[in-house]
C-alpha cells in the first residue's frame, strides 16, 4: 500500500494573484491533473495546503475518481519542509511519494520505480546530471522524513535538502530515470507563460 502527498501550500508569487494549484491547464485544474496521474500509482492521495485554500481545491477536485484526504498546514508560509511535515504526518502507509502541485507532467511509471528503489531506505530521490535533487518528486519513508522535517524546522532551516541530510536516502540517477519517464516529468509551472506552454503540450 502506498500514498502520494501533493504539496500545494505555496503562495504562487511568480504566478500573479491566483493560486496556481487550481489554475486551468487545458480544461483541467493543474492539481487535479497531478492527482489523477499519481492516483494510477498509489492507493491514497493526501493534499497539503493552507486552510484558506481548501474550498477552492476541493472544488477543483469535485467529481474526480480520486478520493482525497487533506492535511492543512499548522502554520502557513513556513515553506515546503513544513508542507512535507504536515502531509507526511497524515500518511498511514510506510512510504509516500511527494510531489508539488505544479508538476502536471508527473509520470506514474517513475513513481512505481521510485517506490521499488526506496525499499530498505528512508528515501529514493531523483538526482539529475545537473546535480539537482528532485525532492518534490521523490519517495520517502513517511515517519522518518516527517521527523527529519520537524528537526529541520526546529533548527531554523528551510531547505528540503537539510531534511535529507537527516535521513538515510539513495539517489536515482538520470539514466535510470530516463528508462521510466521523460525528464519532462520534473517540469513545474511557475508563471503564466509556463502555463501556456504546458497547455499547448496537453492540447496536442
Ligand atoms: N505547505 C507549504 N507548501 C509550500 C510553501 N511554499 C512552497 N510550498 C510548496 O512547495 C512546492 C514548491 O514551491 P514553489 O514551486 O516555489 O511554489 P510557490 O512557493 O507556490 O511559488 P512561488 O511563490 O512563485 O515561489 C509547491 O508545491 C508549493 O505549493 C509553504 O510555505 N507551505
Amino acid at each position: 500500500m502506498s500514498t502520494a502527498v501533493i504539496l500545494a501550500g505555496g503562495r504562487s508569487t511568480r504566478f500573479g494573484n491566483r493560486d496556481k494549484a487550481v489554475a486551468d491547464l487545458a480544461g483541467t485544474p493543474i492539481i487535479r491533473r497531478v492527482a489523477e496521474s499519481v492516483d494510477e500509482a498509489v492507493d491514497a492521495v493526501v493534499i497539503n495546503c493552507r486552510a484558506d485554500q481548501r474550498a477552492a481545491i476541493e472544488s477543483a477536485m469535485e467529481g474526480s475518481r480520486t478520493p482525497i484526504r487533506y492535511a492543512e498546514d499548522e502554520r502557513p508560509d513556513e515553506g515546503p519542509v513544513a508542507g512535507m511535515l504536515a502531509g507526511l504526518r497524515a500518511v498511514d502507509t510506510e512510504y509516500a511519494f511527494v510531489v508539488a502541485c505544479d508538476m502536471p507532467f508527473v509520470q506514474p511509471l517513475l513513481i512505481e520505480y521510485l517506490f521499488e528503489r526506496a525499499v530498505g531506505h528512508d528515501a529514493a530521490v531523483p538526482r539529475l546530471d545537473d546535480g539537482w535533487f528532485q525532492t518534490t518528486q521523490a519517495v520517502y519513508r513517511a515517519a522518518a522524513m516527517a521527523d527529519a522535517c520537524q528537526a529541520t524546522l526546529d533548527a531554523g532551516e528551510r531547505k528540503v535538502t537539510a531534511a535529507l541530510d537527516r535521513i538515510e536516502y539513495i539517489t536515482v540517477g538520470e539514466a535510470a530515470i530516463r528508462e521510466h519517464a521523460s525528464l519532462r516529468t520534473f517540469e513545474n509551472i511557475n508563471t503564466r507563460e509556463e502555463l501556456a506552454e504546458a497547455a499547448a503540450a496537453f492540447e496536442t
